[in-house]
């Protein structure tokens, strides 16, 4: 299988050491402009960077966006419109309804799909099937060391350098606005509302916790089926402590499935 990166850095970097020596071979990896010059300085002909999904050369079985929401919007329509798969962690994207609705018609019309990967959290398929009945309420909560968050909406409310004690919730809302203020930390969040009762009825709530190392992860959920809690600590990567290594896990699981005929 050939496939196509978007990205590469923490993610990303996780993805090309575990298909090191694999039947999937990495065809291209799509940087941004700036990125060229050093990534090949560094690697040399090992990657083939490019900036153009259109570049990535012939014959590509499935783009691998592991770049964030800005790689999405700028790559995933003109992939999908080739008629590629496309799979991507930048799950919290889709809360733009018009960017949702744009890589649709793209799919649609050039015959590709978009897949999503499970990312940093689990329980997705319980929800999935938990709301062939009716889910009267799904509620997301978001944990992550203090650094966890630098770089996001969460230092305009806590100075997160001296945070101490207990934990402080700087985010509460549905899950569009948390996916689409914080595009670096609540694809979770997305990842939930879309398995579940959707963007504007699942509840989120974000916190800043110096009492932990791990990125904890809770689902609530409340329907015909039942209830379940569901609560995952994962640990980061150790090069970004925003990302847990699940979703880059989560990544590889994506492609090996991609590529079996049996799907799990
Ligand atoms: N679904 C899930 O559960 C999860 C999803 N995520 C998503 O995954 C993304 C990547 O995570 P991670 O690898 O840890 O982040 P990193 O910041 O370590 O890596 C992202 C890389 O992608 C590059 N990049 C940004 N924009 C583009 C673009 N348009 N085209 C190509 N490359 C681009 C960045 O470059 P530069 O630094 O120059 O911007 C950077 O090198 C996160 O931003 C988040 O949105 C993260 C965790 C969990
Ligand atoms: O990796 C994680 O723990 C979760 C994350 O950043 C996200 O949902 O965007």
């Amino acid at each position: 299988m050939k496939i196509a990166l978007i990205g590469f850095g923490a993610m990303a970097q996780y993805v090309v050491d575990q298909l090191a020596g694999s039947q999937t071979d990495i065809a291209a990896v799509i940087v941004p402009e700036n990125q060229i010059v050093p990534r090949r300085g560094e690697f040399g002909t090992q990657f083939n960077f490019v900036t153009e999904a259109a570049d990535a050369g012939e014959g590509i079985d499935l783009f691998v966006d592991c770049a964030g929401h800005g790689a999405l919007l700028q790559h995933g329509v003109k992939i999908l419109r080739a008629g590629h798969d496309l799979l991507t962690v930048s799950i919290g994207a889709l809360a733009d309804a018009a960017l949702l609705q744009e890589l649709d018609r793209a799919a649609e019309e050039g015959g590709g799909s978009i897949r999503l990967v499970s990312g940093a959290i689990g329980a997705l398929d319980a929800l999935r099937a938990g709301r062939i009945g009716t889910l009267q309420a799904v509620r997301y909560i978001g944990r992550k060391p203090p650094q966890g968050w630098v770089g996001s909406p969460a230092e305009a409310v806590l100075d997160l350098g001296a945070l101490t004690g207990a934990a402080q919730v700087h985010f509460r809302g549905s899950a569009r606005e948390a996916a689409l203020q914080y595009p670096k930390n609540a694809n979770v969040a997305a990842a939930v509302a879309l398995a579940g009762i959707g963007f504007d009825d699942t509840q989120v709530e974000l916190l800043a916790d110096p009492g932990i190392s791990r990125n904890i992860h809770e689902i609530e959920a409340e329907g015909d089926f039942g209830s379940f809690r569901f609560s995952i600590e994962g640990n980061p990567l150790p090069l970004n402590p925003r990302t847990s290594s699940l979703a880059a896990m989560s990544v590889i699981a994506s492609i090996n499935q991609y590529a079996e005929r049996m799907k799990f």
